[in-house]
């Protein structure tokens, strides 16, 4: 029997003669006896060569040369664990040189569904963030990746904070990505770079990809999921195979200075809780956990004016419009009736009229505004939020009792409806905010910034992000939708 066949090889490995072949979603390793039936012991590893399939995606590299194949594929060692580039290699045993070659072509252009392996790409690694281990990780695990694809790379490593604005606001334009190795603030720095550069709304269409090593990692787990979204090969692989997202960004106006927010903007509580626990960057996510649990003790509330141009404040018809959306049923977010536009069913917020600004009017602990489902892996803080819906999400926390506010944390089954007992949830086109204070906190995407006036308007759609998925991670269906109100 002739062993070759287009989607399959012969490779003598470690001993054992062994089928590399492909179909329509993966690829498998199958080791057999040298004289061609097949044999396996019980747990499927023939002297050390086990029997394996991965996904096509994780296919990163397919090579021929002097007479052997190489590929480098991702895999978890267990169920639930990260992904690890590994390696399977081989001499070819009775094909032809020719067939091989082409296999190994065949292979890649499945995997990268006709895109090409080879990107050119600026890194921007931040040994600082999260725990600091962002040098390491990348060295490590990530750059092996890019490197096993035969992408070109442009390293910085960051020194300073703002060292990333400088760096995006003069890059060359010929990138094919934007690689951030760090949490959610080094993004923000990227982003606010490219708003400074002379071809603004070209550097704007380079897609970014996060790699996951800073604290909340927040936009990370909203591209990959929570599997994924803290696996720095999972985000890697995501460089190499993610589809460009549109998502909207936010301009972020406080007297004649602008920035640009992709994520959030934060006042009050949570805001103290973001510059509060710095000092302890070390312990992760878990401190922002820690944060929370300390600032309900304190409860200190915060006084602001704020007004907001409110589209949506039912927390049903939210639900509704994303598992539309999420379904392909609406492409567009259905339009409002006009009566619903503004509307203010409810008495304790206060008035507006269509297209016109609401008041917000009673004591406030926070106000978190912005997109994306998490902000970190255990805060859900914008469930029903859409890439590129053209609005921001806001939603606004009454001084309630400690009791209430730990109630609130618990959320329901999984944690993941912590929005819901957030009492204001709003879509809107626009909010401001004016402290009555001086005392006070105000943070954009983890970035401290003076507690002084500010308007954020939309800008639809002008971010680009690499993505597996056309809108954030699927596991954000919200299902859970008790207690909305
Ligand atoms: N070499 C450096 N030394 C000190 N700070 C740096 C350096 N490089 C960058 N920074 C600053 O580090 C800050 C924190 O980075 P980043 O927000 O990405 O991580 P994080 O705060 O741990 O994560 P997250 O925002 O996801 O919670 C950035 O705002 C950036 O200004």
């Amino acid at each position: 029997m002739s062993t070759t066949s287009k989607n399959q090889v012969l490779i003598g490995t470690r001993g054992v003669s062994t089928y590399l072949r492909f179909t329509d979603a993966s690829f498998v390793i199958e080791p057999t006896k040298l004289d061609g039936h097949k044999f396996f012991c019980c747990t499927g590893i023939y002297r050390g060569v086990k029997y394996t399939e991965v996904p096509l995606r994780n296919v990163i590299s397919a090579t021929f040369a002097s007479g052997a194949v190489e590929v480098q594929y991702l895999v978890r060692k267990r169920k639930g664990n990260c992904l690890n580039l590994v390696m399977i290699s081989g001499t070819i045993m009775d094909e032809d040189s020719m067939h091989a070659k082409k296999w190994c072509e065949a292979l890649l252009l499945v995997a990268y569904q006709g895109a090409n392996p080879s990107k050119n790409l600026k890194v921007f690694v931040n040994p600082h963030g999260g725990k600091g281990k962002g040098r390491a990780l990348y060295v490590s695990k990530v750059e092996p990746i890019l490197l096993a694809a035969g992408c070109t790379l442009d390293v910085t490593y960051t020194t300073h904070g703002g060292h990333a604005i400088e760096i995006a606001r003069e890059m060359n334009l010929g990138y094919d990505a934007l690689v951030i190795v760090s949490g959610d603030g080094l993004i923000h720095e990227v982003l606010n770079g490219i708003n400074q550069h002379e071809h603004r709304d070209k550097a704007f269409c380079i897609p970014i990809a996060p790699i996951p090593t800073g604290s909340g990692n927040g936009m990370s787990l909203n591209l990959l999921g929570l599997q994924d979204g803290l696996d720095v090969c999972a985000a890697a692989l995501n460089v190499l195979k993610g589809q460009p997202l549109k998502t909207d960004l936010f301009s972020f106006t406080q007297g004649d200075r602008r920035r640009i927010s992709f994520m959030s903007q934060t006042i009050g509580m949570v805001a103290d809780i973001d510059i509060e626990t710095e000092r302890i960057r070390w312990m992760g996510d878990f401190r922002f956990i820690l944060g929370y649990i300390c600032a309900i003790i304190v409860r200190k509330p915060c006084p602001i004016e704020l007004s907001i141009k409110v589209v949506d404040q039912d927390k049903s018809r939210m639900v509704d419009v994303l598992h539309a959306r999420r379904a392909g049923e609406s492409p567009n977010p259905p339009s409002l009736p006009d009566s619903l536009l503004g509307d203010d069913k409810n008495p304790d917020s206060a008035n507006s009229s269509n297209g016109e600004w609401t008041r917000f009017e009673r004591p406030i602990l926070w106000v978190y505004a912005g997109q994306g489902p998490f902000v970190s892996r255990d805060w859900m803080q914008f469930p029903v939020s859409l890439a590129d819906d053209g609005l921001i999400d806001i939603s606004v926390q009454e001084v309630i009792s400690r009791k209430a506010l730990l109630r609130a944390m618990d959320g329901a089954d999984d944690g993941r409806t912590y929005w819901i007992n957030s009492n204001r949830y709003y879509k809107a086109s626009a909010y401001r905010a004016r402290p009555l204070t001086s005392k006070g906190t105000l943070v954009v995407d983890g970035e401290q910034v003076p507690f002084e006036e500010f308007q954020v308007d939309i800008l639809n759609g002008l971010g680009t992000f690499l993505s597996p998925y056309p809108h954030y991670a699927p596991e954000f269906l919200v299902r859970d939708i008790q207690g909305r109100t």
